[in-house]
């Protein structure tokens, strides 16, 4: 799905009522009455206080729609508008005189801290103040009123964005930002509801398709995507019948020292579940025994040295090498990689300590083969790509470094980021029960196999990051957040395959 800015959005609306031939107060009827029918079902009728905040803008005018719908419904709603200017919008004001025909309730005005209500906790808040219209802080008795309910913890419901929230920045600091429950977002995503410094503001979200011109939104350029179901579904390839184990790529996985053993045979697990014909393992000679009694499927060449790598087998023919977890940054392992890179021409997987190495060695990032795939966790990609503002630079740092080293760069996180030039790819699998040690060795493994069964490297990098939030999602809903461990996630990389053309999710199953 495209994730799209505020002006990209704006436009659509302008085509839609341009080629649907319809006025834009028709178009706000529309968007509204979907977010009031998810209110309804969800609410079913239930006599709880519902306070709609409205601004005076458009996101207003939705809240207007909205409180209408619920008021010939029965609910019991008290209308606020927030008097923040006199510059009313044209829908706005035609939805208010509407009100006129169905209640005697006026909507009480806000202009000012005097004419605050009281929030209660039981009460359900539908914030309709500011949507991809905000063009400047919320400031003065306004940015109290945001605090207020805030602190009210009442249920809180954004309308198209919470309010606060700009569309193409981070807020700043102290930033007065609606804390929502959920947020009912209109056509598409915007990036800020998934970047770790937002993602917050916006609780569950859900997007309404409210039917904007399907040809506009098909040519519009956006070089940023949410990954789901769908799309990762678009990029797998069957296994044929008539086929055998050289078919789906030999791995070579490198890394592990004395003491973190472990991490490599994570790694090698999940290679082997996402379908690898053969996987190899090239590690320091203390974890013979453990790789070759922990995961007997698997094959296993000791370097010369008991506790660490110090070179790389040159004459070894895999299809695809991943270097780095577990690895440690000692000078002989920094030896090692040079040597992997000097021999390796195909796109290699680094990570964990892979990385540092590179961050330390930064002449090594030349040796690197065209799109090879890199998977940091924000640590290790402050150590390769320096310091950022915020998270809006982060992402702009991290495609000049991926443009600079044709890499494909995969900022792990709650949304991983895949990035290869100025393309973005945001995954949206996965769960908090995924915190744990070890995942991110997984998940090199998930993206190595891929790699190995001929998949482009953007590709597995997008379907692997997808696969392996999605196996984390049935891991956890078996075991709670807390018991995930990382071998449950590659225990469950085969449901997450199967379930991409599975239509629709148990409830059981939902995080
Ligand atoms: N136009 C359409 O066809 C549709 C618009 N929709 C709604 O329209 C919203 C956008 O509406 P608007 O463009 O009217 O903008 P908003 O309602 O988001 O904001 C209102 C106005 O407030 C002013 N403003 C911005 N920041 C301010 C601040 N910090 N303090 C005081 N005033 C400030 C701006 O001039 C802005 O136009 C969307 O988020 C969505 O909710 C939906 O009804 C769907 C259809
Ligand atoms: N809250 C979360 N939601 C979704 N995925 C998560 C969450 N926390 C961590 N993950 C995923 O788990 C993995 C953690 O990787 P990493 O930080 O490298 O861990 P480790 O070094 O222990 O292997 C990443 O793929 C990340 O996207
Ligand atoms: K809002």
């Amino acid at each position: 799905m495209k994730i799209l800015t505020a002006e990209q959005l704006s436009e659509a609306d302008k085509r839609t009522i341009e080629r649907q031939n319809i006025t834009s107060e028709e178009l706000m009827e529309r968007a509204a009455t979907l977010v009031f029918n998810e209110i309804h079902n969800r609410l079913n009728g239930a006599p709880i206080p519902i306070k709609v905040f409205c601004g005076i803008g458009n996101n207003g005018g939705d809240g207007l729609v909205i409180a209408r719908h619920l008021i010939q419904h029965g609910y019991h709603v008290t209308i606020y508008v927030v008097n923040y200017s006199d510059k009313r919008s044209d829908d706005f004001l035609a939805n208010y005189e509407k009100l006129k025909s169905i209640t005697n309730d006026w909507p009480q005005l806000i202009k000012g801290e005097d004419n605050f209500p009281e929030i209660n906790t039981g009460d359900f808040v539908i914030d309709a103040m500011f949507g991809i219209g905000l063009n400047r802080p919320i400031e003065g008795w306004v940015a109290k009123l945001v605090g207020l309910i805030n602190d009210s913890k009442a249920f809180t419901l954004a309308i198209d964005m919470p309010s606060g929230l700009f569309s193409d920045k981070v807020p700043g600091n102290d930033a007065a930002v609606i804390e929502a429950d959920f947020t009912l977002s209109f056509q598409a995503p915007k990036l800020v509801f998934f970047l770790p410094e937002t993602m917050d503001y916006v609780g569950d979200l859900q997007i309404l398709d409210i039917g904007l011109d399907r040809e506009f939104l098909a040519e519009i350029k956006a070089p940023i995507h949410l990954i789901e179901k769908v799309e990762a579904a678009s990029l797998y390839k069957p296994r044929k019948t008539n086929s055998h184990k050289g078919d789906y790529g030999h791995v070579l996985i490198v890394g592990g020292s004395y003491g973190k053993i472990g991490s490599v045979l994570l790694t090698a697990t999940a290679a082997l579940k996402t379908g690898s014909g053969l996987c190899s393992l090239y590690i320091p000679e203390c974890g013979y025994n453990i790789v070759q009694t922990g995961l007997p499927e698997a094959m296993v060449l000791t370097d010369k040295d008991s506790e660490q790598l110090t070179t790389y087998p040159e004459d070894f023919e895999a299809d695809v090498v991943c270097f780095g977890m577990g690895a440690g940054t000692s000078q002989k392992t920094v030896g090692a990689l040079e040597d992997l890179l000097n021999s390796v021409k195909e796109p290699v997987v680094i990570d964990a300590d892979g990385l540092n190495i590179l961050s330390n060695n930064k002449k090594l990032l030349d040796l690197l083969p065209k799109d090879s795939v890199l998977t940091p966790h924000p640590g290790e990609l402050k150590r390769l790509i320096g310091e950022w503002q915020d998270d809006f630079d982060k992402l702009e740092k991290a495609k000049d470094f991926s443009k600079k080293y044709d890499v494909v760069l995969v900022i792990k996180g709650a949304h991983s980021f895949t990035i290869k030039g100025d393309e973005i790819y945001v995954n949206n699998s996965g769960n908090p029960g995924m915190a744990t040690a070890g995942s991110g060795d997984v998940l090199s493994g998930v993206i190595t196999s891929l790699l190995g069964q001929s998949y482009e490297p953007l590709s597995a990098a997008i379907l692997g990051v997808y696969l392996h939030g999605r196996s984390g999602d049935f891991a956890a809903s078996e075991l709670g957040y807390e018991s995930v461990l990382a071998g449950d996630i590659a225990q469950n990389i085969g449901k997450a395959v199967k379930d991409l053309f599975q239509s629709e999710m148990k409830d059981s199953e939902r995080n």
